[in-house]
């Protein structure tokens, strides 16, 4: 085995949560239990909304969280951390609780995803590890549920592995544009590790490998009669690839009864070709041969070629979409809301003179509120265990305008928050990848407003707070500021 296979996540963290950890573990006093909450700032390329991804790898990172013998010696070598702290280690396993929204849900900024409630050392070492997670598979799940939006219908199928941050970024990558909606991986690994369907078609190599192009389609035929999609642009589409596509169709597949399931193109004008060869096709008879396209497309091009009269089935999108080019970061954070004391959660808030970056303090419920037609309309941030009563109408405030006093009237909330983690353990039974895709596609179907999915201007989500809420955090700011 090498050093690759063998290393151990728990290591996967910034030094200062192992210096804080031990600056921690000799305080004198008994620190108790404090609650981190997870949130972000801004959905990436300006969206109305974020797609929740990677909670079920961080439930398997608390799970087994430990550390080994040479982790130990290693820590040791940096000469920072006393005996007894490395010691302490050994047999450190996380113990704390984790609430979490379910995986796949439909997020936005500012409220708590992931919640974790546990003692000091334990909160602190996860930081990194949970925040890349999430970061990572929320951005390509958000990057793929747009391109997917774009594509209106046709198959999207992640064609990213080669061009993505290394392995890691194109097995979980596309484990989150699965969950994002696309139908297929072209990657293995993420095939066999998490059960996403394969599909795939060929390379220019298979093509300039034989003499000539009708030569490569033929021998790709005998091979694979029942699935063969010819990569067509490899030396010209109008006047060799089709052409050769339903020569081949005509003298070698039809007469053993199987059908040409496709063509590629991966190069030029996609709109303009797409027309054209759907054309030359159909006037041979092969209406059902399917036109895929991809070459560096993202929801943008997407758009833009579907909207020019592009005829294309399925779309096959690497790069713009593992890497998240156009907007790549996902700057979730993890911040301290309450600490315990003498058995109470204590609420902290971060102060700053950019209102976005003062922090919602506290132990918190976050419920999703619905109309009487099923539509999301507003986030809620009330205290935990605040008992919201949508019987009656009720009154909430807007943190941005809070002299504007709203009411919501017939609605149902919906606590978002569950505990997935409990004592270090998990809670439940884990989903399957196919339900949480499911879950993402049911919600922007039924649940989430078209003018929250549009990508020019779209609407912002309300994110409400309880007068209850709203009142315990300007008193905490009023106290902090005059501290
Ligand atoms: N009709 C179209 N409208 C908008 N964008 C398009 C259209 N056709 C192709 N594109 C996009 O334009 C870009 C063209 O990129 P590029 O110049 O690399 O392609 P190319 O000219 O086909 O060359 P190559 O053979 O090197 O891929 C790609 O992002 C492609 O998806
Ligand atoms: O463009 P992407 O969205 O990343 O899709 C994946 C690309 O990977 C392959 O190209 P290849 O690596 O053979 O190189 P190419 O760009 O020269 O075609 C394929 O033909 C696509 O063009
Ligand atoms: O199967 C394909 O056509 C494919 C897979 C990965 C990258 N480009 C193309």
């Amino acid at each position: 085995m090498t050093q690759f296979d063998k290393r151990n996540a728990s290591m996967m963290m910034d030094l200062y949560e192992m210096t804080m950890a031990n600056g921690y573990f000799h305080k004198n006093e008994k620190i108790e239990n404090v609650v981190f909450d997870v949130f972000y700032r801004k959905n990436p390329d300006q969206g109305g909304y974020s797609i929740f991804a990677g909670l079920e790898q961080i439930i398997e990172y608390v799970e087994n969280l430990h550390f080994a013998d040479d982790d130990i010696e290693y820590f040791r070598s940096l000469n920072l951390f006393s005996d007894e702290f490395l010691e302490y280690l050994r047999d450190f396993h996380f113990s704390g609780d984790i609430y979490a929204f379910p995986e796949g849900t439909v997020m936005y900024q500012n409220e708590p995803i992931i919640t974790i409630v546990a003692p000091l050392i334990d909160a602190q070492l996860i930081e990194t590890a949970v925040l890349a997670q999430i970061n990572h598979q929320s951005l390509i799940a958000t990057k793929a549920s747009r391109i997917v939006r774009a594509a209106g219908g046709r198959a999207v199928s992640d064609f990213g592995a080669r061009r993505a941050h290394n392995l890691d970024a194109a097995v979980y990558g596309a484990r989150a544009a699965y969950i994002g909606g696309v139908v297929s991986t072209a990657t293995v690994l993420a095939g066999k590790q998490f059960g996403i369907p394969v599909s795939g078609t060929m390379a220019h190599s298979w093509v300039m490998y034989y003499k000539d192009e009708y030569e490569a389609f033929c021998n790709y035929a005998h091979k694979y009669p029942d699935q063969v999609v010819l990569l067509v642009d490899t030396y010209d589409v109008l006047r060799s690839g089709i052409p050769n596509a339903i020569k081949l169709s005509k003298e070698v597949l039809e007469p053993i009864g199987k059908r040409l399931k496709g063509i590629r193109l991966d190069s030029g004008d996609l709109a303009y070709l797409s027309k054209k060869v759907r054309q030359m096709l159909d006037d041979a008879g092969l209406t059902d041969c399917k036109i895929i396209v991809s070459n560096s497309l993202d929801e943008y091009t997407i758009k833009s070629i579907l909207d020019q009269g592009g005829r294309i089935d399925g779309f096959g999108v690497g790069e713009r979409l593992i890497t998240a080019k156009s907007d790549p970061v996902f700057g979730a954070v993890y911040k301290i809301s309450a600490v315990r004391e003498n058995g109470v959660f204590e609420p902290r808030i971060k102060v700053s003179e950019t209102v976005e970056k003062i922090t919602n303090p506290g132990l918190k419920d976050v419920y999703r509120i619905y109309s009487e037609n099923g539509q999301a309309i507003a986030d809620l941030l009330a205290l935990r265990g605040e008992q919201i009563d949508m019987t009656d109408s009720y009154r909430y405030v807007d943190p941005e305008k809070p002299w504007k006093n709203r009411h919501f009237v017939n609605c149902t909330a919906k606590s978002l928050q569950q505990l997935v983690v409990k004592d270090g353990k998990r809670v439940g039974e884990k989903p399957s990848l196919e339900s949480v895709r499911d879950y993402v596609k049911q919600q922007l179907t039924t649940e989430i407003w078209v003018e929250e999915q549009r990508f020019e201007n779209p609407h912002k989500h309300y994110l409400d707070m309880t007068p209850d809420y709203y009142e315990m955090k300007m008193n905490l700011l009023y106290k902090t500021r005059n501290n």
